[in-house]
C-alpha cells in the first residue's frame, strides 16, 4: 500500500509538467519552476486519497493550488475518478471534518450521500463535479486565501430569496495562511440549463447560414432571450444591493478605477505588443470616464460576466460562478464597484459571439457585416431589459455611456491578456473589438 507522503512526493514532482496541461491552470504563460506541499489531507486510507494544497511557483509569482490525488488514479488526478469523487459529496453531507478539512451542508440545506461524481467537460478555470441530477461541487483550483467570494456572493443572493442563482448547498474549507479558506462549493445542479455562449453562437451561426435575412428575421432571433438575460442581471443586481448594501462612489475611488485601468493596460501591453497602437485611444477613454454625470453607485458585483456564467432554464436565466476576474487580484475582486462593470462584460460577450465564428476563417465582408448586426441587435435588447429592472441607484446604462465605454475597453484588454495567456489564436477577437470601438481600426 502507497504511503501517503510517498504519494505526495511522486506527485508534487510530476508537477512542473503535469501543471500547464491542464486548462484550469491559470500560468500558462510561464514555466513552472518548482512546486511544495502547503497543506496535506488524507480523506481516506484505502484506497489512498489525499486532499493537497500545493504552492506553484513560477517566475515573479507565486499562488496555492488545490489537487485531489488517489494512487489508484494513472495521473494521480482523482477528479476522473467517480468513486473517488462520490467521497466529497459523502462527507459534505455527513458534515464531517476529515484531517483538517471541513465539510459542511447549508444550514437548510439536507444533502444525500452515495452519489457517483463525474467532472463536467466544458473549458473552465475550475474544476467542477457532478453528482446524479442534483448537485454540482466547484472545487476552486487556484486558492484565494479567506473564503471565496463565489460562495460569499451566493449565500448572499440565496438569504435574499434571489431568484437567479442556484441554491448553495454546502461547502469545504481548510486553513491556509491561518485563515479558513474555500476550496469547494456545493450547489443545487440544474439538469436541463443551456448556458448563454451556446444558445448565442447558436444564434449567430443561424444567421449568418442564411443569405439573405437579418437578425429579426431568422428562426433562431436571440433578442428576446438577451431583453430577458438583462432583466436577470439588473434584478441580481438590485439583489446584492439589497443583501449587502451599496455607496456613492468618492471622486479618489473613480480616481483609483481610472488609474486601475491605466495599469492593466500598461501591463497588459508589455506582454501583448500587438495592443500598442491602440494604447493613447484606450488611455484617452479611460480618462473621459471621468465625465460620467451623477452620482456613481458601487456595490458587490458579480466581477466576470459573460454568455458562459448565465444558464438557460425551464425557469429563466441564472447566473453563475461570482468569483471574479480569476486573474485579478483577490482586493480587487471583493471591492465594491460599479455593475456597469457587469453590463460591460456582458456587451463584450455579445461581441465575442458574434465574432468567434470568424476566427482562423478567411476574410469574407459579408459576414463580417452579419457579425456586427447581431452583436449590435442583441447588445441593444440586453440593454433595454437591463435598464427595464434597473434598481433606482444604477439606472439606465445609456444614460452612462463614457464609463460603461470604458469598462468595455477595459475589458477587452483583460480578454487581450487571457487570450495571450490560454487561447492565442482568439487574440484577434478582442483586438478588433478594441480597434471597432476606439475608431483605430476598420469598423
Ligand atoms: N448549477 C449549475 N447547474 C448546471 N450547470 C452548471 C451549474 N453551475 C455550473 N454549471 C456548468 O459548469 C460550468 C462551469 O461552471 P463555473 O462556475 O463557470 O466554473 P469555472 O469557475 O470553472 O468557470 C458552467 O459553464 C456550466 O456549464
Ligand atoms: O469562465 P471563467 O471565469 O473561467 O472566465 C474566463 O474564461 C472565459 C472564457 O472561457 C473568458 O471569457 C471570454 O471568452 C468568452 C467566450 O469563451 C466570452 O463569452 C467572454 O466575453 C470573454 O471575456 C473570461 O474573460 C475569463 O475570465
Amino acid at each position: 500500500m502507497t504511503e501517503p507522503h510517498d504519494l505526495v512526493d511522486k506527485v508534487v514532482a510530476e508537477l512542473p509538467e503535469w501543471l500547464p496541461a491542464q486548462r484550469w491552470f491559470g500560468g500558462k504563460d510561464r514555466p513552472v519552476t518548482a512546486a511544495r506541499p502547503l497543506r496535506v489531507s488524507v480523506l481516506d486510507a484505502d484506497p489512498l486519497l489525499v486532499h493537497l494544497v500545493v504552492e506553484v511557483e513560477q517566475p515573479d509569482r507565486r499562488a496555492p493550488y488545490q489537487l485531489l490525488v488517489s494512487d489508484r488514479v494513472e495521473n494521480y488526478d482523482a477528479t476522473g475518478d467517480p468513486e473517488l469523487a462520490g467521497r466529497l459529496l459523502d462527507l459534505i453531507a455527513e458534515d464531517a471534518t476529515a484531517d483538517g478539512l471541513v465539510f459542511r451542508h447549508e444550514p437548510d440545506a439536507e444533502v444525500q450521500a452515495g452519489l457517483r461524481g463525474r467532472p463536467i467537460t466544458s473549458e473552465q478555470s475550475n474544476t467542477s463535479l457532478v453528482f446524479g441530477s442534483q448537485y454540482i461541487l466547484k472545487l476552486f483550483r487556484k486558492l484565494t486565501v479567506g473564503e471565496n467570494p463565489d460562495l460569499v456572493l451566493h449565500r448572499a443572493l440565496h438569504r435574499v430569496g434571489c431568484e437567479h442563482i442556484a441554491q448553495p448547498l454546502g461547502s469545504i474549507t481548510g486553513e491556509l495562511d491561518g485563515r479558513t479558506t474555500t476550496v469547494g462549493m456545493l450547489q443545487q445542479f440544474l439538469p436541463d440549463a443551456v448556458d448563454g455562449w451556446a444558445m448565442a453562437t447558436t444564434s449567430v451561426r443561424d444567421l449568418m447560414a442564411e443569405g439573405d435575412l437579418h437578425a429579426d428575421e431568422v428562426g433562431g432571433d436571440f433578442a428576446g432571450e438577451a431583453q430577458r438575460l438583462g432583466q436577470a442581471v439588473a434584478a441580481v443586481h438590485a439583489d446584492l444591493e439589497r443583501a449587502l448594501g451599496s455607496e456613492h462612489a468618492a471622486a479618489d475611488d473613480i480616481d483609483r478605477t481610472v488609474r486601475a485601468m491605466v495599469d492593466r493596460l500598461d501591463a497588459v501591453v508589455e506582454a501583448v505588443p500587438q495592443l500598442r497602437p491602440y494604447v493613447p485611444a484606450l488611455r484617452e477613454a479611460f480618462e473621459q470616464a471621468r465625465d460620467t454625470p451623477g452620482a456613481i453607485s458601487i456595490q458587490h458585483i458579480h466581477g466576470d460576466l459573460h454568455l458562459g456564467q448565465v444558464l438557460r432554464t425551464v425557469h429563466g436565466w441564472l447566473l453563475i460562478d461570482f468569483e471574479g476576474e480569476p486573474g485579478a487580484p483577490i482586493a480587487e475582486r471583493t471591492a465594491l464597484r460599479s455593475p456597469l462593470r457587469d453590463v460591460a462584460g456582458m456587451l463584450r460577450s455579445f461581441d465575442y459571439a458574434a465574432h468567434q465564428l470568424l476566427v482562423g476563417q478567411p476574410e469574407d465582408h459579408q459576414l463580417a457585416v452579419r457579425a456586427l448586426e447581431w452583436s449590435r441587435r442583441n447588445r441593444a435588447a440586453f440593454t433595454e431589459g437591463y435598464a427595464e429592472a434597473a434598481a433606482p441607484s444604477v439606472g439606465d446604462p445609456r444614460g452612462r455611456g463614457h464609463l460603461l465605454r470604458a469598462f468595455e475597453l477595459d475589458k477587452a484588454v483583460y480578454e487581450v491578456a487571457y487570450e495571450h495567456a490560454n487561447r492565442p489564436e482568439w487574440l484577434t477577437v478582442p483586438l478588433s473589438s478594441i480597434a471597432r470601438i476606439t475608431g483605430e481600426g476598420t469598423r
